[in-house]
């Protein structure tokens, strides 16, 4: 096929959506989703979890790893004033192209900071980059084997302070096992479960919601 689907998910919003009006543009991505073809969006139901746990952390500096098609990036800063720092990172520049489209479409532009490459080449570079000491809200929706040795390069980083919250998607599908272990034994998160489904679908998934409480050391046994 001419188009690939990041570019058709595109051209429904640009059909379907308002511009400037970021709920239409989520409700748009996820009637292309449930009724066209199915992309991997957090989804509306995981995406109701994600809007109350970002309203209740209401952060001031937010990461977010793998935008893909920008969707959880619009969901996250429409629900935040326009002084919060928001970073998003995207490896593929075509995946990054259909993303920087659906949020300017959404009116946020000026509000994201999509940032193009690895997650573990960015990292290290955040405090040189874009001078934030540390992220209050860390989203994850990357490659699923990435999750922990990213959550450690965060914490290796300094980048997480007590306090900080780490939202992790697909825990169950495709899964994180890894990480959940690790963030489920570890001493320094305090980690809860929000059972839920794969989007757009009956099948069971769910968020990881991990909170920093700061340098600590010794496993939990
Ligand atoms: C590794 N560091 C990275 N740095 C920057 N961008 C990255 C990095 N790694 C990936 N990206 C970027 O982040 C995106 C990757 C998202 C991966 N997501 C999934 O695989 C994923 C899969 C399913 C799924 C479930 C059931 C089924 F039958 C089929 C699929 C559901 C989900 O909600 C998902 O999120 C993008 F593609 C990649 O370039
Ligand atoms: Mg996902």
């Amino acid at each position: 096929t001419r188009t690939s689907r990041p570019q058709r998910l595109l051209q429904a919003v640009c059909i379907n959506a308002v511009r400037g009006n970021p709920d239409s543009v989520i409700a748009a991505i996820d009637h292309f989703c449930q009724n066209q073809e199915w992309a991997m969006n957090v989804g509306d139901e995981k995406g109701a979890i994600l809007d109350s746990v970002v309203m209740e952390t209401s952060p001031s500096t937010v990461l977010e790893l793998g935008t893909y098609c920008g969707y959880s990036a619009v969901r996250i800063m429409r629900l935040l004033p326009p002084a919060t720092r928001f970073i998003t990172l995207e490896m593929n520049p075509d995946y990054a192209a259909v993303a920087r489209q659906v949020i300017q479409h959404a009116g946020l532009q000026d509000k994201v900071c999509l940032v193009e490459g690895k997650s573990a080449d960015l990292i290290p570079k955040m405090a040189d980059m874009f001078g934030i000491r540390t992220f209050d809200f860390v989203f994850f929706d990357h490659w699923k084997d990435c999750y922990l040795p990213d959550i450690r390069l965060l914490e290796d980083c300094g980048l997480l302070d007590q306090g900080s919250v780490v939202l992790a998607d697909n825990v169950l599908c495709p899964g994180a096992p890894e990480y959940l272990d690790y963030v489920r034994s570890s001493l320094r998160f305090s980690s809860r479960f929000y059972r839920s489904h794969l989007e757009y679908t009956r099948v069971l998934d769910g968020l990881e919601r991990s909170e920093y409480l700061g340098h600590r050391d010794a496993q939990r046994d």
